[in-house]
């Protein structure tokens, strides 16, 4: 039993779905104290956490005609409502309805056709004007207020428009907090909101969470100590003279070689550089995906002419005698410096983040456990003013750092082997690295869609890794051939040229793919491909690259990483350290993105799952 409330455990009653109006019947299943959340459970089986506003009693509620749910014109002002959400309820609703869509899909097997346009279709029933109603939402007294049945038939329906093809409209389909009956999302702010929303708007921001990931709160532990450690050993180790495991350990210096306050001081310099261009009016503002609050942010994506004038900045500092092979030489002690720093950043984050709206923290570091939360990233985009500085860290010093670093480990390989120019291994892993880079600049818009820009929170894990990890441990090739070299045969050059190029094309084609279709899923350019509808109004490629495999950029990505390690030959481990690892983390990041994905979509991606079987490799895995 749950005393003094207005549902009770066991009661049926009907629970709102997301981004519109229309309500399912939903059994009570508890109420969370904290977050002032109940949870509920659909006929179907989807559970999900509602405010009490998004409950109503069952009795005040009428069947009405069929025709009137359907009309274009209500659903019109339904998606232009201001998009607001509470956390979890918000996606698990969708995979409720996702499940009713997604199952009349597979019974009538139309996974061969065009499924782009869809409407779901409801047996809806209309609320009485109850006081309990009228009380509750005198605003919404204009919508539609309907109750649905939840095995509901859905079909798909050719004439209709998609959601998807305005993309403003999407976020409406994530709302459910009170909704005016029109007007924007900042009208919507400056009215004064009721203290008792405000503390439930509080909680449902603070308490809502994805699972954890990385071996939960002692996980965090783990990799806040091992990562560091994983660096300085690999730094260590490819400093020998003999890096093979039979020097495993490697010697330890003295304490006081770590530390050099000119290292220091230039990894500062370079970040305040970077984040100089990064800040210069020059190219696109682009637009990010929609939040959870329905805000879409505005990101500088500049990274194209920051690689540029830094290219021209070290080439005049080379040309007036800078020698760049300090980089060589001080490595180790550029990598502590660098690790400070990115250590200092991730608790000035993690202090920000306590300073953020509940709606602006990310769902995967939101567990309430302090370790956990600092290693995962608090908030989702921490900003100050208009400077995003997860954007920022993922996208320049640390990116634009690594291709210095390769430059200046050829120069290094120049030097301590006595050549006119770089080995042939050495510029194939500088430019295939470069161009992995440039190529990411170039498309920075791109990273808008991507895993870590929409979901991942910004604090010790993507800071270090920015900052440390990407600089000091993606460079270990070239690192590795200024003291090993590696001569290549012409046929093994041009057998490693084209699997480069191969991985690339498989890379940038499918990231460009679905960061298109994400963008505007209507581009006539994009018309010949199939698409599963979801409930949150946004639908899944199955056809083109994304239905041919689940992950078919970290396909493209691990043969290139295959192309960057093999110029280093096969006599040590090391240089096969990316490979092995980058193997381990994109595994890793498809399972961590099929949860994701299974709570948004729900079996409209297990219908995903089924018609495109393969996660990474075709026919393998
Ligand atoms: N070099 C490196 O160290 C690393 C490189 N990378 C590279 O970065 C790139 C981005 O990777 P990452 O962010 O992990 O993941 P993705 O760019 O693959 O993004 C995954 C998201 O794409 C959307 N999506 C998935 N399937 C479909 C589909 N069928 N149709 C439409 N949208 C779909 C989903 O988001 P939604 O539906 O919400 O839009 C999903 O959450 C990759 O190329 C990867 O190889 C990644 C990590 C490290
Ligand atoms: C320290 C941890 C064990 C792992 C940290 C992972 C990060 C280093 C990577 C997570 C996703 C990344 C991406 C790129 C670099 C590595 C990190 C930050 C990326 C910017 C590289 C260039 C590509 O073109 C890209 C697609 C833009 C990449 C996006 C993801």
């Amino acid at each position: 039993m749950m005393p003094s409330l207005k549902y009770q455990k066991g009661e049926t009653v009907m629970g709102r779905w997301p981004g519109s109006s229309l309500y399912y019947e939903v059994k009570v299943l508890g109420f969370d104290l904290k977050s002032q959340l109940y949870t509920v459970i659909y006929k179907d089986g989807t559970e999900l956490e509602l405010r009490e506003q998004d409950l109503k009693s069952t009795s005040g509620f009428q069947a009405r005609s069929r025709s009137r749910s359907r009309s274009p014109g209500r659903r019109r002002s339904r998606s232009r409502s201001p998009g607001r959400t509470t956390r979890r309820s918000s996606s698990r609703t969708a995979a409720a309805v996702a499940a009713a869509a997604i199952t009349d899909n597979a019974a009538s097997s139309r996974r061969e056709t065009r499924l782009r346009d869809v409407e779901v279709t409801l047996s809806p029933l209309q609320p009485t004007k109850t006081p309990e109603n009228n009380g509750n939402n005198r605003h919404e007294k204009n919508e539609d207020k309907l109750k649905v049945e939840n095995n509901t038939a859905n079909k798909i329906n050719e004439s209709e428009k998609k959601v998807e093809a305005e993309p403003e409209k999407i976020q409406g389909r994530y709302n459910l907090r009170r909704r005016k009956d029109d007007g924007d999302a900042k009208s919507d702010e400056a009215k004064v909101e009721h203290p008792e929303e405000k503390e439930a708007k509080k909680a449902a921001g603070a308490t809502f969470a994805t699972p954890l990931d990385f071996g939960g709160k002692i996980g965090a532990y783990f990799w806040l100590l091992f990562l560091p450690a994983w660096v300085l050993f690999l730094v260590l180790h490819v400093n020998q003279e003999d890096p093979s495991l039979a020097t495993f350990p490697p010697p330890l210096p003295p304490l006081d070689v770590f530390w050099d306050a000119q290292a220091l001081s230039f990894i500062i310099l370079w970040i305040l550089f970077q984040a100089l261009l990064y800040v210069t009016p020059v190219g696109k503002l682009s637009e990010g995906m929609p939040l959870r609050s329905g805000e879409r942010l505005k990101y500088r994506t500049n990274g194209f002419f920051a690689i540029v004038v830094s290219a021209v900045a070290v080439a005049a500092a080379v040309h007036y005698g800078v020698d760049l092979t300090y980089i060589y030489s001080h490595f180790l002690q550029l990598a502590t410096g660098s690790f400070l720093i990115s250590f200092v950043l991730s608790i000035f984050l993690y202090v920000y983040s306590r300073y953020a709206a509940p709606e602006q923290l990310a769902l995967g570091g939101n567990s309430g456990n302090v370790v956990y939360d600092f290693f995962k990233g608090h908030e989702l985009n921490p900003r100050i003013k208009n400077f995003d500085l997860k954007f920022f860290c993922e996208m320049r010093p640390g990116l634009i750092g690594w291709c210095l670093i390769n430059f200046a480990m050829a120069l290094a390989e120049m030097k301590k082997q006595g050549l006119d120019a770089p080995s042939n291994s050495m510029i194939l892993v500088n430019l295939f690295q470069l161009l992995y880079v440039v190529d990411g600049l170039w498309n920075e818009e791109a990273i808008l869609t991507t895993m870590d820009l929409m979901h991942d929170g910004f604090g010790f894990m993507l800071a270090f890794g920015d900052l440390v990890w990407v600089p000091f441990t993606y460079t270990m090739q070239a690192y590795y051939l200024v003291s090993h070299p590696s001569p290549l045969s012409v046929p093994a050059l041009t057998a490693i040229v084209i699997l480069k190029l191969v991985g690339f094309y498989i890379f940038r084609k499918s990231n460009s793919e679905k960061n298109a279709f994400r963008r505007n899923p209507s581009d006539p350019k994009l018309s010949y491909l199939k698409t599963i509808p979801t409930a949150t109004g946004k639908s899944l490629l199955v056809s083109g690259w994304w239905g041919m495999v689940r992950h078919p950029n970290y396909l493209g990505d691990l043969l290139m990483a295959l192309a960057w390690s093999l110029p280093c030959g096969f006599s040590h481990l090391l240089p096969w350290y990316y490979m092995i690892y980058f193997i381990i983390l994109l595994v890793h990041r498809d399972s961590r993105d099929m949860v994701e994905c299974r709570r948004k979509y729900g079996l409209a991606w297990d219908e995903y799952c089924r018609t495109v079987r393969y996660r990474i490799i075709p026919h393998v895995y």
